[in-house]
């Protein structure tokens, strides 16, 4: 199994983890150049939180890394679709990607959608919800030890433990206990806890739904919740061999190789991203 290394990239060797379905055996030149070939009828996807932007001890402070609203802008027009997929609702990702044109954005793991700057639409399965998840967030804020950050996000309640990592488990067997209570899912990540209502959204199947008509598309992610994303372009291309998907990791040492073992290509950074994205540009254009 040989592994080749070019700048901030790694390829991998195509390997079967998983999703049982087998990897892009490419170098990003190549895939690039493969994508050109479909560039309109290509959707480019992006995780946020690790992604986009830098992992920060204050979820309200993040801001994406150099370049990457310049290469995003630059290729928006350029494909049929860029799309951020992400668990922040979808009003911080638009302040957030500083009112990008043309781009679309899928919030709460897909509960909210917005295109190209329009109204914010709700998945009306998760408006009932609503109440539970507040009262959840003050009983989390009630009960859970000084140092755990309580993030209530409308739709889901968010319970972080980045500047107190030592609260882990017990802020974790809380959620757990929680979600069994209320009959609520859960979804890890990096230093955190999710509870979400039961309905039927996550990255895997709003992906899935887009893809049903592109021709090919890329996904950017860092984070457990994106290896649904990766096994939904697997799944589109065991299903329709023109498909052109390819799965990129942004690494992290938190996730460890999870995200990058399910990946075609590897990045080790939102900074490597930006320049990445940057490079693309001239085989597409
Ligand atoms: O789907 P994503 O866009 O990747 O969102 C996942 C979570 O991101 C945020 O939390 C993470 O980033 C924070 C800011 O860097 C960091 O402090 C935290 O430890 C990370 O877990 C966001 O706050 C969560 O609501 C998202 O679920």
């Amino acid at each position: 199994m040989s592994r080749c290394r070019r700048g901030t990239l790694t390829r991998v060797p195509p390997l079967n983890l998983g999703n049982q379905q087998p990897k892009t055996p490419l170098d990003a030149e190549h895939a690039w150049r493969a994508t050109a070939a479909r560039a309109a009828h290509t959707v480019l996807f992006f995780d946020f939180d690790g992604t986009l932007a830098p992992v920060d001890d204050d979820p309200t402070a993040v801001q994406p890394a150099p370049k990457v609203l310049a290469a995003l802008e630059a290729l928006a027009p350029v494909v049929q679709r860029v799309a951020i997929v992400s668990a922040r609702p979808v009003d911080f990702l638009r302040d957030h990607l500083g009112g990008l044109a043309g781009v679309d954005l899928y919030g709460l793991y897909g509960l909210e959608h917005s295109h190209s700057g329009g109204e914010t639409v709700t998945e009306p399965a998760a408006l009932p919800w609503v109440p539970t998840m507040a009262e959840l967030a003050d009983l989390a804020r009630a009960e859970l030890p000084a140092g755990t950050l309580v993030e209530f996000k409308r739709l889901s309640v968010a319970l972080h433990w980045r500047t107190a990592p030592g609260l882990g488990p017990q802020v974790e067997q809380w959620g757990r206990a929680q979600a069994e209570r209320l009959g609520l899912k859960v979804q890890a990540g990096r230093m955190v806890l999710e509870l979400k209502p039961p309905v039927d959204r996550d990255k895997g199947l709003v992906i899935g739904e887009i893809v049903r008509d592109a021709g090919g598309a890329w996904y950017f992610g860092d984070d457990v919740s994106d290896i649904k994303a990766f096994a939904a372009l697997r799944a589109r291309a065991a299903a329709d061999p023109d498909f052109f998907g390819i799965c990129v990791a942004v690494a992290n040492p938190e996730t460890g190789h999870e995200v990058a073992d399910a990946a075609d290509l590897t990045l080790d950074s939102p900074a490597a991203l930006g320049d990445f994205l940057t490079r693309a540009l001239p085989h597409l254009t």
